[in-house]
C-alpha cells in the first residue's frame, strides 16, 4: 500500500530504491557475578582495543570520503575509548560488585549517558551523551560477540531507514550504493545530516515513524530537497520522481562544467566563490569544487582537536599548508574562536548563564593574550607561503578590533627584529556577527581592509533567537527586512571606503539569499565546499541590475520574510 510521508528536507537529491531496514543489533547479555575479576577486566581491553581498531579504520575512511572536519568526530569517539575516567569507572565496577563487563559496561554507560542527557540545554552535552552511546555499543558487540551492521558491505541500491544513523553508521556509507537515507529522529545540524551534506546522499530525517511504516523490501522514493518520503509509491509517483532525479543530476552536471569557470552573472559582474574550512584537509573540497578562495579557515578545530593549546609550530604548519595549498588565492583565516557552543577540555571557562553572550572568541584572546599571540605569530610566520587575510571574530568595539591589530603589529615587530620574514601584504578583517558592528560599519570601514559577516550569529543576535534551540527557530529569519538592512548597510560602509564586505555564515550559500546578495553588491561569497557550483550555476542566470532592484524593494517595501522570499521567486522565475 502506498503511504507517504514529511520530515526534514537535509540533504538534496532525490532517490528511488528498495528499503534496507537499518535493525538494532541484539545486545543483550545476562549480569553474571563472579570472583575471576581479572578475567573480565581482560575481555573488557580486549574489547576497548578491537573497538580503538575498528574506529580507526572507520575515521580513515571518513578523512577521504568526508574529509578532515566532518571526520574529526571520530577522534571524539576515540577519546572515549582511552578516556581513563570512563574506562576506569568501567573497571572499577567489575572489581567492585565482581560482575562482568556486559554489566559493568551497561551500567557506567547508562549513568553516563543520563547525566549528559539530563543537561537539555546544553546541545554539546546532548551531542556527548551521543558519541558515547555509539562508542559503546561498539564495546559491547566486541564483548556479547555479535557483530554491529556492517553499512560499508552494502553491494545493491538502497535507501536506508533507520530510527537514526550514527556518525559511524554514516561514515560507513558508500553513495555508490546508498541512493539515499530516511530517519526517524534528527535535525538539519545533527551530525549525519552534516555528513549527508557531504557525501551528497539525499536525506530526510525527523519522520518521526518510518521505521514503523516499512518492511525489508518496500520500495522507498525520496526527495531530499523537500522532505517527502514515498513507501511503496505508484507507477506515476516513480515516473515523476524519476523524471526530477533526472533534472537533478542533469542540473549537477552542468554544476560541475563550471568547475574552472569564473564566477560571473548573465550581465558579466564578478562575485568571488570561497570555500569554508575547519583544516587543511578540507582544502581538497574547496578545490575540488572549483572554489576561488578560502573565505573562512575556522582554526578553533585545531585547538579543539589538540590535547592541549597547540603551539607556534603546529599551528604554523597547518597555516602554511593552507596557504600553499591554495597557491595564491586569498585565505581568510579567522583566529580562534572559542566559547559559546565549543569548548575546549583544557581551557578551564566559568560556567555562564548565556554563553553565546559570555566569555567568547576576541573577548577571550585579548583577555588570555598568550594563547592569542602564539597564535599570531604563527600566523604571522606562515603569511609568506601565500596570501593571508587575518580575520578576527566576535568583534562588537572599535577598541578590541584596535587591541587585536595592535597585539598583531606588536608580534610582527619582533618578528622582523628576529630577522623572521613577514609579509607586508596581509589584509587584517573583522567577522560582523554582532549587531552594534553592524550598525556602526561604517567607522570600522575606515579602520579594517575588510568585512565578512557572520550570519550564523548575527542572525541570532539581531533576531535574540538562539541559532541552537528549536523552539525558537521560526524566529532565525535570513531574509527578514531587518538583517537585510544590515547586510546592506555593512556592504555599502566598505564600498565607501574601497574595502570589500563577504560573508561567510551558512546565509551566503542559501539559494533563495544569493540573488539578495548579488543585488546587495557582497564580493565575495564564503560557503560550503559543496554548495560552490551551484552557487556558480545560479549567478550565471542572474542579471545583477536586476537583483539590485530585487535587494531595494525588498529593504525598502517588504515587511515581512515571507514577503521577501515571494518577491525573490517573482524576481528569479525563468
Ligand atoms: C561563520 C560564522 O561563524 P561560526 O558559525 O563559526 O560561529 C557565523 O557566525 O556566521
Ligand atoms: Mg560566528
Amino acid at each position: 500500500m502506498t503511504k507517504q510521508l514529511k520530515g526534514i528536507a537535509v540533504s538534496d537529491g532525490i532517490a528511488v530504491a528498495k528499503a534496507y531496514l537499518l535493525v538494532e543489533p541484539d545486545l543483550s547479555f545476562e549480569k553474571i557475578s563472579t570472583d575471576n575479576v581479572d578475567q573480565e577486566v581482560a575481555r573488557l581491553s580486549d574489547a576497548l582495543e578491537k573497538s580503538t581498531a575498528e574506529l580507526q579504520t572507520i575515521r580513515n575512511k571518513a578523512v577521504k570520503s568526508l574529509g578532515e572536519e566532518e571526520a574529526q568526530v571520530f577522534d571524539a569517539h576515540l577519546m572515549v575509548l582511552a578516556d581513563p575516567e570512563l574506562v576506569g569507572a568501567v573497571e572499577g565496577n567489575i572489581k567492585d560488585n565482581q560482575v562482568n563487563a556486559e554489566s559493568a559496561l551497561k551500567d557506567v554507560t547508562d549513568m553516563f549517558v543520563g547525566m549528559f542527557e539530563s543537561m537539555e540545554d546544553n546541545p554539546y552535552m546532548q551531542e556527548r551523551a551521543a558519541d558515547i552511546k555509539d562508542v559503546m555499543k561498539r564495546v559491547m558487540s566486541h564483548l556479547v560477540g555479535v557483530k554491529l551492521p556492517d553499512l560499508s558491505m552494502i553491494d545493491e541500491e538502497v535507501i536506508i531507514i533507520a530510527e537514526d544513523l550514527t556518525p559511524s553508521d554514516t561514515a560507513q556509507l558508500d553513495r555508490n550504493f546508498v541512493r539515499a537515507f530516511v530517519t526517524n529522529i534528527g535535525g538539519r545540524t545533527s551530525h549525519s545530516a552534516i555528513m549527508a551534506r557531504s557525501l551528497e546522499i539525499p536525506a530526510v530525517v525527523g519522520t518521526k515513524e518510518i521505521t514503523e511504516m516499512v518492511v525489508e523490501g518496500d520500495m522507498i522514493a525520496v526527495d531530499g530537497s523537500e522532505g517527502d518520503v514515498i513507501v511503496n509509491p505508484t507507477s506515476e509517483q516513480v515516473a515523476d520522481f524519476e523524471s526530477k532525479r533526472q533534472a537533478f543530476e542533469d542540473l549537477k552536471a552542468e554544476w560541475d562544467k563550471l568547475k574552472n569557470a569564473k564566477t560571473v552573472t548573465a550581465d558579466g559582474k564578478h562575485f568571488e566563490l570561497a570555500g569554508n574550512i575547519g583544516t587543511p584537509k578540507d582544502l581538497e573540497g574547496v578545490n575540488g569544487h572549483g572554489g576561488e578562495a578560502v573565505g573562512l579557515y575556522r582554526t578553533e578545530f585545531l585547538y579543539m582537536d589538540s590535547p592541549d593549546f597547540p603551539n607556534e609550530d603546529d599551528q604554523f604548519e597547518a597555516y602554511k599548508a593552507v596557504l600553499e595549498g591554495m597557491d595564491g588565492k586569498p585565505v581568510v583565516v579567522r583566529t580562534m574562536d572559542i566559547g559559546g557552543d565549543k569548548e575546549l577540555p583544557y581551557l578551564k571557562l566559568p560556567e555562564e548563564m548565556n554563553p553565546f553572550l559570555g566569555y567568547r572568541a576576541i573577548r577571550i584572546c585579548l583577555a588570555e593574550d598568550d594563547m592569542f599571540r602564539t597564535q599570531l605569530r604563527a600566523l604571522l610566520r606562515a603569511s609568506t607561503y601565500g596570501n593571508l587575510r587575518i580575520m578576527f571574530p566576535m568583534i562588537a568595539t572599535l577598541q578590541e578590533f584596535r587591541d587585536a591589530k595592535a597585539m598583531l603589529l606588536e608580534e610582527k615587530a619582533k618578528l622582523v627584529a628576529e630577522g623572521v620574514e613577514v609579509s607586508d601584504d596581509i589584509q587584517v578583517g573583522i567577522m560582523i556577527e554582532i549587531p552594534a558592528a553592524a550598525v556602526i560599519a561604517d567607522r570600522f570601514a575606515k579602520e579594517v581592509d575588510f568585512f565578512s559577516i557572520g550570519t550564523n550569529d548575527l542572525i541570532q543576535y539581531t533576531m535574540a533567537a538562539d541559532r541552537m534551540n528549536e523552539r525558537v527557530s521560526y524566529l532565525y529569519q535570513p531574509y527578514n527586512p531587518a538583517i537585510l538592512r544590515l547586510i546592506k548597510n555593512v556592504i555599502d560602509s566598505a564600498h565607501a571606503e574601497g574595502k570589500w564586505a563577504g560573508m561567510c555564515g551558512e546565509m551566503a550559500g542559501d539559494q533563495t539569499a544569493v540573488p539578495l546578495l548579488v543585488g546587495l553588491g557582497l564580493d565575495e561569497f564564503s560557503m560550503s565546499a559543496t554548495s560552490i557550483l551551484r552557487t556558480r550555476s545560479l549567478m550565471k542566470r542572474l542579471d545583477s541590475t536586476k537583483m539590485a532592484e530585487l535587494a531595494n524593494k525588498a529593504i525598502t517595501e517588504c515587511d515581512t520574510a515571507a514577503e521577501v522570499v515571494a518577491l525573490v521567486e517573482e524576481y528569479t522565475a525563468e
